[in-house]
């Protein structure tokens, strides 16, 4: 059987007690369960006395309790190589300008430079543990130019990739200064994956638009000399594994008093990041306890925000002015026997998640951009059938193309979220039930198996009728 060999920038099996870094990581683990291999990349520690990454020699764990035979390889990264490719470009460029926020990038060259030598010196690394056969998914926005990397190094695998966070419009990526000669290294890949089909219109529109690569099919391109596929690929989560998480937890959202009262709970669970809309959130509450005051004392509100990429500075940025919102809206509205708001920066245990999804009366999920977000579909996961809590989400969520039976909102229209806020705390059971049970069944058929079986499969090697003839003008140089 071929070896799965995943890479990602941060490799992070989950660990007891502690809270998942981010969606992909579960993804990935189900991805490798199925078949064993090898899941590369960083292991998130910063080493002050290394020097940048050069011949790294990965470490190599075997990973136990996952029933398959799976090998953790990672390297850590010395503090420039940190500061200039995981801070400095992937998250103080890449990330702002792909979620749509430009005036937040903040462009270096240096670190650009930095982020093109990791992913260089990453496959350099990599190299000596390939095999013929071997089948490389390599993950997200840290790794543009791996594939590219690796053709270099004479690496002729299949070679596909998955971008977990949103392709912008062609104008939007213009403002990134290489952007033509970063993306251009995307021909290195035999498939780019996407998880919805508005990012994976977008990358080809800009493609076409800059005459990097032509269309030969809806779905195949003729990119830099090679047959490149795309195809759409939403991560999903294990609705089965969730289900039995969330019966099984014991933790209390709401205190006994709260509970006995009858308080209803609206619950919130992000990375402290910019793009999860957490003070625009925050607003719209705020506008429901005024416009509607019969609600104060019977809602209680629950944002759990673990800090995420504090050594970026707009991500300190967000973190204090959520800080002060948080302080005005309790001091605003707080009784003795009431706190309206309250506002975690810690990140809980999956497990104990999902039961703390299932007492929520609504899952308020209102980023302003995101990839997919996989907190809106465990959500939906984690409810008891028979009386379900009302998701309420961001249009703007990559969840929303398939979670259309969510109350979807506009998440930059507090007084339309707040609204939404009031309907879903007073949907009738019959409703709640009939929209919890058409994006049970849309979570059911979407699974993260298939996530996984869809994009391995078309990263298969392609069969043309005839042979490609691709003008010299287009070949990889
Ligand atoms: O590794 P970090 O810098 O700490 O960040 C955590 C992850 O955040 C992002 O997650 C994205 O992937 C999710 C799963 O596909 C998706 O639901 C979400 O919308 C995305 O934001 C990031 O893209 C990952 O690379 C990070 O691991
Ligand atoms: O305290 C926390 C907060 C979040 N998560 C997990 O982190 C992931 C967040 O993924 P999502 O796609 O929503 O956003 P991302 O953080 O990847 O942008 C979800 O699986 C959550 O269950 C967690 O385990 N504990």
């Amino acid at each position: 059987m071929k070896r799965l060999i995943i890479v990602s920038n941060r490799v992070a099996p989950p660990q007891p007690g502690r809270a998942a870094p981010g969606g992909l990581v579960s993804g990935v683990l189900d991805a490798l369960r199925n078949v064993g291999g090898i899941w590369f990349g960083w292991n998130g520690e910063v080493d002050d006395a290394a020097a940048p990454l050069g011949q790294a020699s990965p470490q190599l764990h075997p990973l136990a309790g996952q029933g398959a035979d799976i090998t953790l390889a990672t390297v850590p990264l010395s503090r420039q190589d940190y500061e200039d490719y995981y801070c400095g470009f992937a998250n103080g460029v890449l990330w702002p300008s792909f979620h749509y926020r430009s005036d937040l990038a903040r462009y270096d060259p240096c670190a650009y430079a930095g982020y093109l030598r990791v992913n260089r010196a990453l496959a350099r690394a990599l190299r000596p543990l390939l095999r013929d056969g071997d089948v490389l998914w390599v993950h997200d926005y840290h790794l543009i130019p791996f594939a590219q990397a690796c053709r270099e190094l004479g690496v002729t695998n299949r070679i596909g990739f998955f971008l977990h966070i949103p392709f912008p419009a062609a104008q939007v990526v213009e403002t990134i200064p290489p952007h033509r000669e970063l993306l251009r290294m995307l021909r290195g890949y035999d498939l780019l994956g996407f998880q919805t089909e508005r990012d994976r219109l977008a990358c080809i529109d800009y493609l076409y638009q800059q005459r990097e690569a032509q269309p030969l099919s809806p779905y195949l391109l003729a990119f830099g000399g090679r047959l490149v596929r795309t195809g759409v690929y939403p991560i999903s989560v294990d609705v089965a594994q969730i289900q039995a998480m969330a019966q099984q937890s014991r933790h209390h959202l709401l205190d006994a008093a709260a509970r006995a009262s009858g308080r209803q709970a609206i619950l919130s669970v992000d990375r402290l990041d910019y793009s999860k809309g957490l003070p625009e959130r925050f607003r719209a509450y705020e506008h429901l306890l005024e416009q509607r005051p019969d609600y104060r004392r019977k809602v209680q509100f629950i944002q759990i925000a673990p800090p995420s990429r504090g050594d970026v500075a707009t991500y300190r940025r967000i973190r204090e002015q959520l800080d002060a919102s948080a302080g005005r809206i309790n001091g605003r509205f707080s009784e003795l026997d009431w706190l309206p708001l309250r506002y975690l920066t810690k990140g809980y245990e999956r497990s104990a998640l999902m039961g703390l999804y299932r007492q929520a009366r609504v899952g308020l999920v209102t980023p302003l951009r995101d990839g997919m977000n996989l907190v809106a579909k465990e959500y939906v996961a984690a409810q008891n059938p028979d009386d379900p809590g009302v998701l309420v989400l961001s249009q703007f969520a990559g969840a929303a193309v398939e979670l259309e039976a969510a109350l979807l909102v506009n998440p930059y229209d507090h007084a339309a979220t707040a609204a939404a806020l009031a309907r879903a705390l007073d949907m009738p059971l019959a409703q709640r039930r009939e929209r919890h049970q058409h994006m049970l069944q849309v979570l059911q058929h979407n699974s993260q198996t298939q996530w996984c079986r869809h994009f391995l499969r078309d990263l298969a090697p392609v069969q043309l009728r005839q042979p490609l003839v691709i003008p010299a003008s287009q070949m990889l140089h």
